[in-house]
């Protein structure tokens, strides 16, 4: 079992206990005085405990990108007094837009996360690093990608008090991660998975480049998705037909490719005939420094 890895805790403010070990139960953290709760609602005393911790308010908004159809996705704990936030899979084209509605809604931009080396479309990873100062960049160690952060199976990615899992789903690319809302009577109800290219609504990512793998997605979906419970909310990086989220449920019953036995997913798989992704020449390598591409050369010269 990895151990729970606590990703850089935010800074915690004068009421709570040092925040420097990598290796600490998150439950310890982020301990709130009465005197600074701030709704009370928010704040839950913990069992055989006299201390108080914050219970997580979950922000969500799902945002889009028209040219590569791909989804954003903001996530932050707005009951935390540092109000943290990720991003799941931005594009370059938006960073401004994404920027933006982080100041505007006064988060503290932790993370920039991607669920895998995108093919399509540019990762705006990079910029948004270049926009908000101190935030930190996210992808598997699998992808072999380069950022500031390389996750592996098992681990959990921290936004106050709320936090990601990280599920390995390869088969689009070798190094596709679902990022999955944690288990526990604080966190999210129903759960939510960020799942990338590996799931998609209806559908699923191809799989005849980067190292994909049919055999091996079919694999990655059964065991790590479709074994979270029924009323999962998940959330793909892209819908090309105007859907925007979708359960374990549903794509247990309906999805046309992840219903059928391997044998015949592969073949379907063999067959989709689908051209390249237009940008995916350039796209790739900036991907595998999560954007920082343009950013590295001119610094080189
Ligand atoms: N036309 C688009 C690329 C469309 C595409 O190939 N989408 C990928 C995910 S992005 S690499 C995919 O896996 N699609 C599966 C499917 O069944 O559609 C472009 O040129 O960018």
């Amino acid at each position: 079992m990895v151990p729970l890895r606590h990703l850089w805790p935010p800074s915690c403010g004068a009421s709570c206990p040092p925040c420097s070990s990598r290796f600490v139960n998150p439950i310890k953290l982020h301990r709130v005085l009465p005197a600074v709760r701030l709704e009370a609602s928010a704040v839950a005393a913990m069992p055989g405990d006299n201390a108080v911790t914050t219970r997580p308010v979950l922000l969500f908004r799902q945002l889009f990108e028209k040219e590569s159809s791909t989804y954003t996705y903001l996530v932050a704990d707005t009951a935390h007094p540092d109000r943290p936030a990720v991003l799941v899979d931005p594009v370059d084209r938006t960073a401004d837009r994404d920027a933006s509605l982080v100041k505007e809604l006064g988060l503290k931009l932790l993370y920039v996360m991607n669920t895998h080396v995108h093919a399509d479309h540019i990762t705006g990873t990079g910029l948004l690093k270049t926009k908000v100062p101190g935030v930190k960049s996210i992808i598997s160690k699998a992808s072999g990608a380069r950022a500031d952060v390389l996750v592996d199976a098992g681990e959990k990615i921290f936004i106050g008090n709320l936090f990601l899992e990280v599920r390995p789903t390869p088969g689009h690319t070798k190094g596709c991660v679902t990022y999955v809302t944690g288990e526990g009577l604080e966190q999210p109800h129903p759960r939510m998975a960020f799942t990338g290219d590996a799931l998609l609504i209806r559908g699923c990512g191809r799989t005849d480049f980067q190292g994909g793998d049919a055999a091996q997605l079919y694999n990655s979906v059964h065991s790590q998705i479709f074994t979270l419970p029924l009323d999962t909310l998940l959330y793909p990086a892209h819908d090309y037909r105007g859907q925007t989220v979708t359960t374990v449920g549903e794509e247990l019953q309906y999805n046309p490719r992840l219903t059928k036995d391997e044998e015949s997913f592969k073949a379907i798989m063999a067959n989709l005939g689908l051209p390249y992704p237009k940008m995916i020449d350039a796209a790739v390598p900036a991907n595998m420094v999560c954007g920082l591409h343009e950013v590295l050369q001119s610094s080189r010269v």
